[in-house]
């Protein structure tokens, strides 16, 4: 179908990763290449830790965007009046489900144009294109990453079996670990710290958002 399949689309601070904290415009978009969405297919999933509904456009200011000109002018909207004034504070995080199911080279035009900087949340299973100012790739077991560059490699953890010894050789700017959250999650920061202590090249990524009580 043409345009663009959005879940929701807000104004928050980014909770993850080394631009934590900034004020950000999140678009999520719908539909993810690793899992369905529906719990039913979860545990049969390649990715099984899922922390989001991505599932349809029922969201705040989800819908299908016909084209990348309303996607970006409703972006804008969400930053505010200022952009213009701010455009090179001015960020948009593109994640999902997966933004590499849909992102092109149209939609990066319009988003710059508005005064973006464009960050992304990829699986790195699909090679990011050119014009993204920030590049995160958060890799699951089991895929194949295509996506070997970036500003920053964000590994949710544990995930036994993940070769993090052979992304080290990747050509990342920042080498992160996040704890996986869920039932587990005291378990997963204790992991993560003792991942840091022993591993000294990786930094600690807490999801701050979920802290601080905004989305
Ligand atoms: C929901 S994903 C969407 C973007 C993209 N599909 C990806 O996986 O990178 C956004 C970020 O949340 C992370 N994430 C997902 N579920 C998580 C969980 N249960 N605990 C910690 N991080 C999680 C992902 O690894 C990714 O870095
Ligand atoms: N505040 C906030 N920061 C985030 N960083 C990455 C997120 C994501 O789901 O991609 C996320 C999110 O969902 N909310
Ligand atoms: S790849 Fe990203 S969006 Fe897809 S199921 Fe995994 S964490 Fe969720
Ligand atoms: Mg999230």
């Amino acid at each position: 179908m043409a345009g663009y399949a959005v879940k929701e689309m807000f104004l928050t601070l980014q909770g993850e990763g080394l631009q934590i904290g900034r004020r950000a415009v999140f678009l999520r978009f719908a539909g993810c290449n690793l899992w369905s969405g529906r719990e039913q297919d979860r545990a049969t999933a390649q990715c099984t830790f899922c922390d989001t509904d991505f599932v349809g456009t029922d969201g705040d200011n989800g819908g299908r965007y016909p084209d990348a000109a309303a996607l970006a002018k409703k972006a804008a909207a969400l930053w505010g009046e200022r952009l213009e004034d701010e455009a090179g504070h001015a960020l948009i995080v593109l994640t999902g489900g997966e933004p590499l199911l849909q992102l092109d080279a149209p939609l990066i035009d319009a988003l710059k144009a508005r005064g973006f900087r464009i960050a992304i949340e990829t699986n790195g299973t699909i090679a990011a294109p050119e014009g993204i100012d920030w590049i995160c790739v958060s890799p699951k077991r089991g895929t194949e990453i295509v996506q070997r560059s970036g500003n920053e490699l964000k590994m949710v953890w544990p995930q036994p079996g993940l070769d993090f010894r052979a992304m080290e050789a990747w050509n990342f700017d920042h080498f992160l670990v996040q704890p996986m959250d869920g039932p587990a999650l005291q378990a997963t920061q204790e992991a993560c710290i003792d991942f840091v202590l022993r591993h000294p090249r990786w930094r600690l990524s807490i999801q701050s958002h979920k802290l601080i009580g905004v989305r």
